[in-house]
């Protein structure tokens, strides 16, 4: 096969597989609206099936690795982050590495299977839902034998979306914890950041944080 012809075909798998998985992740969002017991069940889902979302498939590959530095001796191939869109579906080799952070800050593996979908809450649904789901912080730690390979797809808003906690979602009296602001404005605001800044620390209402 030529290099156009690969790259073409490469580029339409890509293709094929994203959208498969913006179903499959809209699925999961109308799922959670359900068991919110929110209407309409599209709530959420209609932000990644808008034409002008913003989603992002990201390939990575990690070499194997096993300089004696870093945590425990495991080099870091991803630094601890939490991923800023709405959810997140993640699909990697069976090579372990990656980990998710409990409440307390240790670091819990999760372990590899590559027959699975990892479904990652991302900022932007914490804020819609005024924390009820919370973005889980993860990072991964190079392997010393095997490579890894993952691909993620980001779902994520239109850039000019607002983004709040939703009002028929809210409690009586309940307060929101976040100031709307808009998808475009977040995205600027992570890349002026550190990737393990809490990036919704700026966004999150003052009175409350006291
Ligand atoms: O490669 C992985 O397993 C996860 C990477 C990740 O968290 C990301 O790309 O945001
Ligand atoms: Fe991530």
């Amino acid at each position: 096969m030529s290099h156009s012809a690969l790259s073409t075909s490469f580029c339409s798998a890509l293709n094929e597989y994203t959208s498969v998985v913006k179903k499959l992740a809209c699925g999961v969002l109308e799922l959670i609206a359900a068991g919110l017991r929110i209407q309409p069940e599209n709530i959420f889902s209609k932000l990644l099936m808008d034409v002008e979302s913003d989603s992002v498939l990201r390939l990575n590959h990690y070499p194997p690795c096993s300089s004696g530095h870093g945590f425990n001796g495991s080099m870091t191939g991803f630094g601890e982050h939490t991923d800023p869109q709405i959810i997140s579906v993640l699909r990697s080799n069976n090579t372990s590495g990656f980990q998710i952070s409990l409440r307390d800050g240790s670091w819990v593996s999760v372990p590899p299977d590559q027959d699975s979908f990892f479904f990652n809450v991302g900022d932007s649904f914490q804020v819609l839902t005024n924390g009820r789901f919370q973005s889980v912080r993860h990072r991964v730690l190079a392997n010393g034998l095997k490579s890894r390979i993952s691909m993620i797809y980001f779902g994520g808003p239109p850039s000019k979306q607002r983004l709040a906690p939703l009002q028929l979602l809210m409690g009586e009296g309940e307060q929101s914890l976040y100031r709307e602001f808009t998808w475009f404005e977040y995205k600027k605001s992570a890349y002026n950041s550190r990737l393990a800044d809490n990036r919704l620390g700026r966004f999150q209402r003052q009175q409350l944080i006291a």
